[in-house]
């Protein structure tokens, strides 16, 4: 007689098991998410977080963290766990939303790739266009570019031509800003066309790798900051 068939639950991961294996990999490192939202925009919007949004601590703890990826030293901050999570996923999109609505941005321009998640929920919700600015070779058009250097390489960010227009005003988006060469890069090439850029926003921020100083007074929205560890820099 032929084998039975897999059990179900060989097929599909328990959610359970994944949300210990969550807190245990927090847990374990000594990484420390401190999840007030960090605004650079204005000094009463700062005091304002320092009372937490309750969504806040779901959306930081949500979060994995994964030792040595893509190479040894670095401490990832792995969002795809935070997808998983309906209530934190839809909270992260609520929170830019409720920021971003009713402040005449007619772009959202997001970073390949994590910038691809977060972006088009809260451009279709703010009644803005989405513009993906991609890793080079990607985009099939005419393309302008601008190079960055990165916490683990370089790189170079591509933006249609004619996708935007002098004196539109833009938010960008992306999931993280480490040492801000990405959100640096971003900001140069909306710049270069004319464009507004109003803010970046970002769920997570590295504050020691000091992106935020990168950006000079393009103020920077993030929900999340979370501590690296000494050997993060090595
Ligand atoms: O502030 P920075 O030091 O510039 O680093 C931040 C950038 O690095 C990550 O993307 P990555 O380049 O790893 O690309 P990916 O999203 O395509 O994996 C992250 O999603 C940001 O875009
Ligand atoms: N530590 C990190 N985790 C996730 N994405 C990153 N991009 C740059 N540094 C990163």
């Amino acid at each position: 007689s032929p084998p039975p068939p897999p059990a179900a639950s060989c097929i599909l991961p328990p959610p359970p098991l994944l949300r210990l294996h969550v807190i245990s990999s927090l847990a374990r490192t000594p990484i420390s998410l401190r999840c007030s939202a960090a605004d650079s925009r204005s000094p009463s919007n700062r005091e304002m977080a320092a009372q937490q949004d309750p969504r806040l601590a779901g959306i930081a703890a949500s979060i994995r963290v994964i030792p040595d990826f893509p190479k040894a030293g670095i401490m990832f901050q792995d969002i795809t766990t935070l997808l998983l999570d309906v209530k934190a996923f839809r909270d992260t999109i609520d929170l830019f939303v409720d920021r971003y609505k009713d402040k005449g941005i007619s772009v959202v321009a997001g970073i390949e790739a994590r910038g691809f998640i977060f972006g088009p929920p809260i451009a279709l919700a703010i009644g803005a266009k989405f513009v993906p600015l991609r890793k080079p070779k990607k985009l099939p058009g005419e393309v302008i570019s601008e190079e960055y250097s990165l916490e683990y390489g370089t790189d170079k960010i591509e933006m249609h031509v004619g996708a935007v227009e002098a004196g539109e005003r833009a938010l960008i988006v992306d999931d993280l800003i480490a040492t801000g060469g990405t959100l640096n890069a971003a900001i140069r090439l909306l710049e270069r066309v004319g464009v507004e850029v109003y803010e970046c926003a970002c769920l997570m921020e590295l504050p020691e790798l000091k992106g935020r100083e990168r950006l000079g007074d393009k103020p920077l929205f993030v929900l999340v900051q979370s501590s690296v560890d000494a050997h993060d820099h090595h």
